[in-house]
């Protein structure tokens, strides 16, 4: 968890910083992410805040998750059974990713977005398949 706060510091997001680190059942550390733009898309020409009314302002249109990025980062084709440690309960797009790639466990810091429907749906298709968070 250390490793997916320390990612997180990397983030430029002026709102929420946030880390993901995945291990295997070793601990070794295989991928490491945080939120950011998409390579090639300047930090400082992408929006950063949010605008709900125009998502063509919305930071949520262009940023790449944490899990998404420490997922597509992987330095190990095989992901199965792995753990990924992140500093905020990941949403349902990146309850997705997580699924598919194998991963088993989620360990995170914060679910301060609880009351979200996009993190009771990521909780829901844990629950669906076995992947354990906590
Ligand atoms: O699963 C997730 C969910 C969100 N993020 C990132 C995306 C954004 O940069 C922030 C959330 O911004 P708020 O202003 O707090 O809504 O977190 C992520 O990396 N992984
Ligand atoms: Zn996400």
């Amino acid at each position: 968890m250390a490793t997916a706060f320390l990612a997180a510091m990397r983030s430029k997001d002026p709102r929420s910083q946030v880390g993901a680190c995945i291990v295997n059942r070793e601990n070794k550390i295989l991928g490491i992410g945080y939120n950011g733009m998409p390579l090639g898309c300047s930090d400082d020409e992408f929006p950063w805040g949010k605008c709900r009314d125009n998502e063509y302002n919305d930071k949520l249109s262009y940023v790449c998750h944490a899990e998404m990025n420490a997922i597509l980062n992987k330095n190990n084709t095989d992901l199965t059974n792995c753990t990924i440690y992140v500093a905020l309960f990941p949403c349902n797009e990146c309850a997705k990713l997580i699924i598919q790639s194998g991963l088993r466990e989620v360990v995170y810091a914060s679910d301060k977005y609880s009351y979200k429907p996009k993190i009771c749906a990521a909780k829901r298709m844990f629950d669906a398949v076995g992947v354990k968070y906590w």
